[in-house]
């Protein structure tokens, strides 16, 4: 007999969606890296959704593009598999139907994470913490010229999580007199903060957010070379969305950062 105990924990079976894609691709050596985790299935954009419940998959890891994504949640959702969604693009409509489904699935925890990198998700926090103290905060998100969707999901986040900070206690817009911008120079108003997205090759992932008040400017940065970056938060999902049912929204929901 063996003097090592065998572990009677099961695996976690992920079926990984995305798995040809740049982020599915590292995704692929964190899963076979882990102790606890095994991939049953990668599939990509020719492989029918089915082989995620052939295969024995009990979560889905979504990395593949916004026009898909709620579709592989919904599949995933209906068949009672808690998910990890990494794809950008979930608008608040988007999350609502899901949140619908979720209420026929109980047991199921969806996480969708805007950001996997702890060093983004802190300076979105940070961010939101500081934004009520200055009269005017605006983010610029750059990244390679590659992405398909604009502005990122974590600018999105980002304005959402410091326009919330800034109306809980009152603040009002960030005072601006342009009164003729025909070509949007002035960028996107996402939850009321002007986002500007910057597309440059050379770059990866990275977004400043910029406050200002008379005499003073605050910013918040953070860059992500690689997207070895985003592995340890990838791992932290699995780990923990079967255990928070329902949607959450952000990775910050599962650190402890309070
Ligand atoms: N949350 C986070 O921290 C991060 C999120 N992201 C996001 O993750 C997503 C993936 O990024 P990235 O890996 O760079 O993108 P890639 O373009 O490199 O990969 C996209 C993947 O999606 C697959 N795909 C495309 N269409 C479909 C479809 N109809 N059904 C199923 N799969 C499909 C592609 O398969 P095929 O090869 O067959 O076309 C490919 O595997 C993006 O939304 C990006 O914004 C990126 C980095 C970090
Ligand atoms: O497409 C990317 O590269 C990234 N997408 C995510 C986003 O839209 O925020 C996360 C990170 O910015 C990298």
């Amino acid at each position: 007999m063996s003097s090592q105990a065998a572990s009677t924990t099961e695996p976690i079976k992920v079926a990984l969606v995305g798995a040809t894609g740049k982020m599915g691709q590292h995704a692929i050596d964190a899963i076979h890296a882990a102790d606890d985790m095994e991939l049953v299935a990668q599939l990509a954009s020719q492989s029918p959704l089915a082989d995620i419940t052939e295969a024995g998959a009990t979560h889905v890891l979504d990395l593949t593009v916004p026009d898909v994504s709620s579709d592989i949640a919904e599949f995933a959702v209906a068949n009672g598999l808690h998910t990890v969604i990494g794809t950008s693009g979930w608008t608040e409509n988007k999350r609502e139907v899901l949140q619908r489904q979720l209420a026929e699935q109980p047991n199921v925890g969806v996480l969708i994470a805007p950001n996997f990198s702890i060093g983004s998700v802190l300076a979105t926090r940070f961010a939101a913490q500081a934004a009520p103290y200055f009269d005017s905060v605006e983010i610029i998100e750059m990244h390679h010229p590659k992405k398909v969707d604009a502005p990122s999901g974590t600018a999105v986040r980002t304005a959402e999580m410091i326009a919330e900070a800034r109306q809980q206690v009152g603040v009002g817009p960030s005072p601006d007199a342009t009164e003729h911008d025909p070509d949007h120079a002035r960028g996107a108003q996402i939850a009321g903060i002007n986002v500007h997205a910057v597309r440059l090759a050379g770059l990866e992932a990275h977004q400043e957010v910029l406050m200002g008040t008379p005499g003073q400017q605050l910013v918040f940065r953070h860059d992500a070379f690689d997207r070895s970056s985003y592995m340890p938060g990838v791992l932290l999902g699995l780990r923990t969305v079967a255990s928070r049912p329902g949607l959450s929204y952000g990775l910050d929901s599962y650190l402890d950062l309070d």
